[in-house]
């Protein structure tokens, strides 16, 4: 297996310095948030692809860092034409558009070994009118931005699928209480609280997996926001880990899932002074500081993947 990125190359007129050569380290590049939306419009029902994608690669990009020679820089801006040129063809899923530039860009030059390809994509639903649905008139939907990584490294490729932005809250059947209490400790345990967060998420699926990407991103959207309603609460550590254990036991194809979720809090507000009692109804939805509660839910004996995660950062 080849390193993720480009290995370092010595500047031959530094080689001779004394003390540690000053060389090219690791490096990749390309055009970054790519708009691109795709309307398809074979009959009057239109449908639209909306996608935020990025296209950076890797591999022997030493001569235009080091000499001025361009002659193996793909320009970012053929990198953004191809993208476009992809989209003619129709985007299917995030994931496969990802692979498909990945193919193209690894197959097509000598040098490039590897790339990294991300994409957000932004849902639209039809609008309702007079009671139908429309055919060409969207509005923007989707309570969450749906996400995906696609990493190319030699021959391997790594898939990632996940999303953001994904806001849930409920009123009751969670708690915190049993942590630890010192001189600094100011909180007050609690049975009855309200839990709320905005998951951000994204599962690797399995090498050599070829889910439907859609269908097992609506699936696991839906795993996700179930889980979250059942059982106490006792952290939202807790939650999180049973959110993604659920995930892994249906999916068998999901290698593994990461989680970075911010503990929003809501404060009871004392209304004393007013000379009300608040039995858990008014709150204080406090936006800063948060709890930040990261996680991967994994299996045991799974062969870790670091070139893949480290492409999306170390949660999400
Ligand atoms: O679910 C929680 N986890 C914590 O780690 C924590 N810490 C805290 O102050 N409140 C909470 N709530």
């Amino acid at each position: 297996m080849t390193d993720i990125l480009t290995t370092a190359t010595e500047t031959p007129a530094n080689a001779a310095d004394e003390g540690g050569r000053i060389v090219l380290g690791p490096n990749q590049y390309g055009k970054a948030e790519v708009r691109v939306v795709k309307v398809t419009r074979d009959t009057d029902r239109h449908e639209i692809e909306d996608l935020n994608v990025t296209s950076q690669l890797r591999g022997d990009f030493a001569g235009a860092h080091l000499a001025g020679d361009n002659s193996h820089v793909v320009a970012t801006d053929t990198q953004k034409n191809t993208i476009f040129a992809f989209a003619r063809d129709g985007v299917g899923s995030p994931e496969a558009f990802l692979l498909r530039l990945a193919e193209h860009f690894t197959g097509s030059f000598d040098w490039v070994t590897g790339g990294r390809w991300l994409a957000e994509s932004y849902a639209w639903e039809r609008i309702l009118a007079h009671g139908q649905e429309h055919d060409h008139a969207f509005v923007r939907s989707g309570q969450e931005v749906r996400t995906a990584a696609v990493v190319a490294d030699g021959d391997d490729r790594h898939v990632i699928a996940g999303l953001k932005d994904l806001v849930v809250l409920k009123t009751t059947q969670s708690g915190f209480v049993g942590y630890p209490k010192d001189r600094y400790t100011t909180l007050q345990e609690t049975t009855d609280r309200i839990l709320a967060t905005s998951v951000a998420t994204r599962w690797r699926y399995r090498p050599g997996a070829e889910p439907d990407y859609n269908a097992t991103y609506e699936r696991v959207k839906a795993i996700l926001l179930e889980t979250f309603t059942e059982h106490y609460s006792a952290a939202l550590q807790t939650t999180l880990f049973e959110m993604g254990q659920a995930v892994l036991e249906r999916h068998p194809e999901i290698a593994e899932i990461r989680f970075s979720m911010p503990n929003k809090h809501h404060f009871v507000v004392d209304l004393a002074p007013f000379g009300l009692d608040n039995p858990n109804e008014v709150f204080y939805a406090s936006d800063r500081s948060y709890g930040l509660i990261e996680a991967t839910v994994t299996r045991e004996g799974l062969e870790p993947a670091p070139g893949a995660w480290e492409s999306v950062g170390a949660f999400c």
